[in-house]
């Protein structure tokens, strides 16, 4: 870099539903300046896109052949992550319990991979200081040169706690039982996986407060900027 001024820093943070990627990603990127890129947003997003225009969702053939279709624009400041599509914000409705039983099977699509993962590599490219991407294949298949990988895990009792914690009296035994088979289908799919890239530090969030999991984090990040 000229001028002296330091290369961006990029941080990849993978794992399964519930082990803290979005809040520790959120959290390291606010501390750090850095921008922030919820992708599994984005996959939530194309998915919305697929159920609202009546797209078969069991037909891979017909998600693969709209998957160019909707424009979906993630804003990157850590303190207001927002997602669009096709102009509309999607904040509120791709979190609903009908995307989230859809989501995995439009991400097996490798259509819809190539286009998010494309989209993925450009905002990662143009973050000036740095970006925390949070997401499934991150260190492995998105940015395969990122400086840091996280790999973070969490039993699926502690997962499903904190999950039907947020989603306001849900029964805990019925979200384990949807985190699993999620986190099933995601880590059997043939494209990109969910899976710990070779080079990433494993982080275990069962018995850390989520506090403790984001100093843990940035003192990998800080480690990593003075080259250590
Ligand atoms: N270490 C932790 N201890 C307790 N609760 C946590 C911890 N990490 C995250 N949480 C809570 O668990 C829920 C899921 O976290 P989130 O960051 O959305 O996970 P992910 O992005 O991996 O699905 C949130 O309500 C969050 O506040
Ligand atoms: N890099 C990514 C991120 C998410 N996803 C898919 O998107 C879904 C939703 O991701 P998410 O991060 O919003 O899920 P939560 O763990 O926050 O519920 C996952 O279950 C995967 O099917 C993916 O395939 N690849």
């Amino acid at each position: 870099m000229e001028n002296g001024a330091a290369k961006p820093v990029i941080v990849a943070i993978d794992g399964p539903s519930g082990t803290g990627k979005s809040s520790t990603s959120k959290a390291v990127a606010a501390q750090l300046g850095l921008s922030y890129l919820d992708t599994g947003a984005q996959y939530r997003a194309i998915t919305w896109w697929m159920v609202t225009n009546g797209i078969d969702i069991e037909d891979p053939s017909a998600i693969a052949a709209v998957a160019g279709k909707p424009e979906i624009v993630s804003g990157t400041e850590p303190g207001n992550p927002t997602i669009t599509v096709d102009g509309t914000d999607v904040a509120g409705p791709i979190r609903t319990q009908e995307v989230t039983s859809k989501v995995s099977a439009v991400s097996a699509v490798p259509e819809v991979r190539a286009r998010i993962t494309e989209l993925q590599r450009s905002l990662a490219r143009s973050a000036e200081i740095g970006i925390v991407v949070e997401g499934r294949d991150i260190g492995t298949t998105v940015l395969p040169d990122a400086d840091l990988k996280i790999f973070l895990t969490a039993s699926p009792e502690a997962r499903a706690a904190r999950r039907s914690g947020e989603l306001k009296g849900a029964d805990v035994n019925a979200t384990r039982e949807a985190l699993i088979k999620r986190d099933t289908a995601d880590s059997s799919r043939k494209t990109s996986p969910l899976a710990k890239a070779g080079d990433a530090v494993e982080v275990d969030t069962t018995e850390l407060t989520l506090p403790q999991v984001i100093e843990c984090v940035v003192t990998l990040v800080e480690e990593k900027r003075a080259g250590k």
